[in-house]
């Protein structure tokens, strides 16, 4: 406790350890604890809010950004791939300065699990989300033809989500999905998401110009993603849930 007061985020900062911001009165807040940081670029980093203990905390967390915008690169030059596109274009939109963020959540057990989500439904406003699912405890669920899945646990394996910018350069090919968290009577949940956004200072980012997106795409797309091995965990059978 005493660690997380030392990073406890600023009333009008999102930068920190805490819940949801109050906007009003009648706001429904999320049934989470959160930790935001922001690693990337360099000067935005608040140095303050970002845990000492344990003391390797700081380093891994800048190891696991750079291992993770490496993926991001493959991924990246694949999707542009699929598309019949010139690899670097959408890295190109990318920027020289790319927002990298860091929002641990703590999901802690809700004796009102049918009244309150863990994260209210959503679509991640960044280019790409990469996120490590907690081990044993379910919660992530996606809306796909308004049918709500589970987002099954596969120990160690990361989520790879398409963010709004990715939707927005692809002209809605790569789609942005809706997902939100649920809450879990008994068991506490933990997940570490890693966002990466376009810096908003470079020039020419927008829809890129696809001319269309035929049977031979989607076959070319299918071949990238399983040479990457891609795993969406997604379960399409037995998981809906309404
Ligand atoms: O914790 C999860 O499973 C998902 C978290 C999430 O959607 C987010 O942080 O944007
Ligand atoms: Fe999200």
């Amino acid at each position: 406790m005493e660690e997380k007061k030392k990073c406890a985020r600023d009333v009008d900062d999102i930068d920190g350890y805490g819940n949801d911001t109050v906007y009003s009165e009648n706001q429904t807040l999320d049934w989470n604890d959160r930790l935001y940081l922001n690693v990337k670029p360099e000067n935005k980093r608040k140095m303050k809010v970002w845990p000492e203990k344990p003391t390797n905390f700081r380093q891994i967390l800048l190891d696991i950004t750079a291992k993770l915008e490496n993926v991001n690169e493959i991924v990246f030059k694949a999707m542009a791939k699929s598309l019949g596109l010139e690899e670097d274009c959408l890295l190109k939109q990318y920027g020289e300065n790319p927002i990298a963020l860091a929002r641990f959540n703590l999901y802690p057990p809700c004796p009102t699990p049918d009244l309150v989500l863990a994260a209210k439904a959503h679509g991640d406003a960044s280019a790409m989300t990469y996120l490590l699912q907690d081990k044993e405890v379910e919660g992530l669920q996606a809306l796909k033809d308004d049918k709500w899945y589970k987002v099954r646990i596969v120990p160690n394996a990361i989520v790879v989500n398409v963010g709004d910018q990715v939707e927005i350069m692809t002209n809605g090919i790569f789609k942005s999905p809706i997902h939100r968290v649920a809450t879990n009577r008994e068991r506490e949940r933990m997940t570490i998401a890693v966002f990466f956004t376009p810096d908003a200072t470079s020039e020419g980012r927008g829809p890129l110009m696809l001319s269309k997106f035929d049977a031979e795409s989607n076959l070319r797309l299918k071949s990238e993603l399983l040479q990457l091995n891609i795993l969406l965990g997604i379960e399409q059978r037995d998981a809906t849930l309404s």
